[in-house]
């Protein structure tokens, strides 16, 4: 489990100090993928290198399984960073070794017995799916093949925790998403907890369990998943979840609409199209389908429709309020004109 208490981290910079990290607090559990998201200079990366001390937080404590990092100096904060995988969006591989070294080097620097060095990185290179690229330099490899190796690297001392900079932020779409299932896959078979950093929403809704919403150094949100991209709170997370769940109906549509314009939100356990074949039964309105989707969000289906309901006025508040009473939710966007 990591505990971040009243986390602080100020830099201090010629023009003044400057906040990367503004009294944080937060809980994940072990086994846990937890996402961060947040736009450009929110604070994401300084929160993330903190729980490693790669920066040394200004206040506060990051418990790490348990021990406070922020107390643990030398040769002790060492062997606990061990246990603190980490990839970064540039794979910071070294360039004149090979895979096999590349992985070694981390294994090296945790004093592995030179006997035990071969069958691990075999071990590693299989997890991954690199076998094949063993004697390879970093030059010839695709950026998701470096980024493997960058997994395996980081997975070489057995760690608890698994932190991500943006480690999918410079792959293609395909790549990103063969990226995102080899890290559940991770942390489902070593059980091993993930925190990740983000700016795009489908990173987070393809792997996440828990994510946090970061601005000027502090959480503005926080909270599961699914939860969040049903029912965002603050305006910055809606920002964000509109990049994945959104409408994109022309004006002129929507100026053509006459009736009351209704945004529908089904949750995983609601059956949508059920819902709504029944409301336009039991009432005498017409529903107009202005746009539809459903996300799987974790494999759970989350849907959301834009309808144009159309009828006398207390029979469409009547309808909405029976799907509302069926579990969905309604959002009027515009009363009919
Ligand atoms: N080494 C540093 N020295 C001075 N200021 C810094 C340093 N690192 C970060 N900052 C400042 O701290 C704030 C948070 O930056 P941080 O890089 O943590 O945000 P971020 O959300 O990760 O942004 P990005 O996605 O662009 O990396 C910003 O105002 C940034 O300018």
């Amino acid at each position: 489990m990591i505990r971040i208490k009243e986390l602080s981290k100020e830099y201090t910079t010629k023009k003044g100090p400057v906040i990367g990290v503004n009294q944080v607090n937060l809980t994940i559990s072990e086994g846990e993928v937890f996402g961060i998201v947040g736009y450009s200079g929110a604070g994401k990366s300084s929160l993330l290198r903190c729980i490693n001390l790669l920066e040394r937080p200004t206040g506060g404590s990051i418990e790490v399984n348990g021990r406070d990092l922020t107390k643990l100096k030398g040769e002790e904060l060492r062997k606990a960073r061990l246990k603190i995988g980490m990839i970064f969006q540039h794979f910071y591989l070294i360039s004149q070794k090979t895979v096999a070294e590349n992985i070694s080097f981390a294994l090296k620097a945790a004093s592995t017995p030179r006997e035990k060095m071969a069958s691990r990185v075999v071990e590693l290179l299989e997890m991954v799916g690199l076998t094949d690229k063993k004697d390879v330099y970093p030059a010839q490899l695709s950026g998701g093949q470096k980024q493997r190796v960058g997994i395996a690297r980081a997975l070489a001392n057995n760690p608890a925790v698994l932190l991500c900079d943006e480690a999918t932020s410079a792959l293609d779409p395909n790549t990103t998403l063969s990226i995102l299932r080899l890290l559940k896959k991770i942390n489902r078979e070593l059980n091993i907890t993930i925190v990740l950093i983000t700016h795009e929403m489908n990173v987070v809704k393809e792997i996440c369990d828990r994510m946090a919403v970061m601005q000027d150094g502090r959480v503005v949100e926080e909270g599961d998943v699914y939860d969040i991209f049903s029912n965002p709170v603050t305006d910055l997370t809606k920002e964000f979840i509109s990049s994945v769940v959104s409408f994109d109906v022309p004006q002129s549509i929507l100026d053509a609409c006459k009736g009351r314009l209704v945004k529908v939100l089904f949750r995983g356990d609601v059956a949508g199209e059920g819902i709504i074949a029944d409301t336009v039964k039991q009432f005498d309105i017409k529903a107009n389908f202005l746009h539809g989707s459903i996300e799987y969000i974790q494999e759970k289906p989350l849907g959301l429709f834009l309808m144009e309901i159309k009828g006398e006025p207390d029979d469409v508040t009547r309808a909405i309020s029976y799907m509302e009473g069926r579990g969905a939710q309604a959002e009027v966007i515009r009363n009919g004109l």
